[in-house]
């Protein structure tokens, strides 16, 4: 026998159900229908038999994902308990893949930072493509169990799933993460290259944001202090082409650290500044720290009482720094240290009385004539590789103003690699003076030549041009006064 509801539902098919009262008529029909079936199921189907399947059937649907061919990868806080460098990397690197079309972002900055710093808070994954593969990454927060921010929304559709995963990892697993998906063909490139190509963009921001630092002293200890110098190679009057072998050198130097490592010799590069006061040397080392991003330490050698203290001062220095030595003929125990190994050995040429010193220091005759004092010998060991033991990335930098007096030992390749001479200041480097100080573009101006003739023909330091150019306001003003003040100086120097 037909039930009343079943001869509705069947003649559903032959009413017209366009009109309101016909669809009313199917809701009603529909919904009886259902009542009797529960009434049959809870009937008829055991309540442990109806558990068994909802729950089969509740497991298939949240492991079921539609794009089954995506691999995801957690990066957790913590590995193991200890802090994944990877999590840090991808923190600074997903701020650089943010475009424009995102609609939610966090921004903050830190004290010591001038800019405003944007970061991914999560709400919406950000999408990063890679040799032509793209790269899904979402954010998954400590006390949430589900990425941050949205209801009902992309985010949990994927990663309702990957959820249960996280939930279970142990303990020390807990913390913020990242999920990255990606199609699973690319699974080999994504490991070998992505994932190291994040962790180097994170290095190069890291190096970027760095903090540099000064220190200086020796002997005593170094004092410590943020250096905030706003010299630079752009700020600088240099020859274009001199400016560009000092850049190439710094980057070949850089780039070469597994070549250093395959020949067996420390990481290390020595630099000789000289030429006269004034020509801008330590305004080179200030542009060569903040071009590397390295600290500096400015070791006053009338500090160090012994070689044994030398090696303990350099031993406190920092890998990625540059240690300065300036005036470096103008100190006694390098000046001395020629003149007795001399007084040793009259007939010696230059690299072999620093041969006899360095023997002595090593412990050949008259060690004890050195020991307990500071010896150029005892700087000369940590150039040429003692130093290795105290780590790397290490720039020496020398200045004077007399190359002539000092001893040819310090200067043989391998100890100071490259010699820069700063000179007086010529055209070229005039013109960058006149832009940083002036705002003139280049040649743009009718006084440029007169100046240009008059450097040519006279030495004049790029110490004295630039005091007289941040005097003057005016362009006009200060150029006219410039060459006044070079005319009589050309007609003093005739008059000599
Ligand atoms: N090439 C340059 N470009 C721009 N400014 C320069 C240059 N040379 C010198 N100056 C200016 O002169 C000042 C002194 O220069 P700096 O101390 O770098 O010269 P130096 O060669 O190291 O002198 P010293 O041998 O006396 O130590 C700097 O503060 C800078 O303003």
């Amino acid at each position: 026998m037909r039930s009343p509801s079943m001869n509705h539902f069947s003649s559903l098919f032959t009413t017209n159900i366009g009109s309101p009262t016909s669809w009313f008529t199917i809701y009603a029909s529909f919904s009886s229908f259902m009542m009797i079936l529960r009434t049959v199921i809870n009937d008829l189907i055991p309540l442990r038999l109806r558990t068994f399947i909802i729950s089969k059937l509740q497991s298939f649907f949240t492991n079921y994902q539609p794009n089954n061919h995506q691999v995801s990868l957690q990066i957790y806080q913590l590995w193991d308990g200890t802090p994944n460098n990877l999590f840090h990397a991808a923190k600074e690197y997903l701020p650089t893949k943010i475009s424009n079309t995102y609609k939610s972002l966090k921004v903050g900055k830190l004290f010591n930072q001038n800019n405003i710093l944007v970061a991914f808070d999560g709400k919406q994954p950000v999408v990063d493509e890679f040799e032509g593969i793209k790269i899904k990454w979402l954010l998954v927060e400590k006390t949430k169990n589900r990425p941050s921010g949205n209801t009902k929304s992309e985010l949990d559709e994927i990663y309702d799933g990957e959820m249960y995963v996280y939930q279970n990892m142990p303990r020390e697993y807990e913390g913020n993460g990242f999920v990255l998906s990606f199609d699973e063909k690319h699974r080999d490139k994504v490991m070998e290259k992505y994932l190291p190509h994040v962790l180097s963009t994170y290095e190069t921001i890291k190096a970027e944001q760095r903090i540099l630092k000064i220190h200086s002293g020796g002997g005593g200890g170094w004092r410590s202090s943020n250096f905030n110098h706003p010299a630079s190679f752009d700020s600088l009057a240099l020859d274009p082409d001199l400016r560009k072998t000092i850049t190439d050198d710094l980057d070949r130097f850089l780039r070469r650290k597994k070549i250093y490592k395959k020949v067996g010799k420390p990481w290390k590069r020595g630099y000789l500044l000289y030429g006269p006061p004034g020509t801008g040397k330590s305004s080179l080392i200030v542009a060569i720290a903040k071009y590397l991003k390295f600290d500096v330490y400015d070791l006053d050698l009338s500090s160090v009482m012994s070689n044994s203290v030398l090696t303990t001062v350099l031993r406190a220095t920092s890998n990625r720094s540059i240690i300065v030595i300036e005036d470096i003929d103008c100190n006694k125990e390098v000046l001395d240290r020629s003149k007795s190994a001399a007084d040793m050995n009259p007939d010696m040429d230059p690299v072999g009385s620093f041969l006899g010193v360095k023997q002595m220091a090593m412990g050949g005759r008259g060690r004890s004539d050195n020991s307990g004092k500071f010896t150029l010998s005892g700087l000369l060991n940590y150039m040429d590789g003692l130093w290795a033991c105290c780590g790397e990335e290490r720039i020496l930098i020398f200045t004077t103003n007399h190359k002539d007096k000092i001893d040819p030992a310090l200067l043989r390749p391998g100890r100071m690699d490259m010699h820069i001479e700063l000179s007086y200041l010529k055209a070229k480097a005039f013109r960058i003076l006149a832009s940083n100080y002036l705002d003139i573009e280049e040649h743009h101006h009718p006084f440029l030549e007169q100046v240009d003739e008059l450097l040519d023909k006279m030495d004049v330091t790029p110490a004295l041009v630039a005091e007289h150019l941040l005097r003057g306001e005016d362009a006009d003003v200060a150029l006219k006064t410039l060459i006044k003040l070079l005319q009589g100086m050309d007609i003093s120097r005739g008059n000599e």
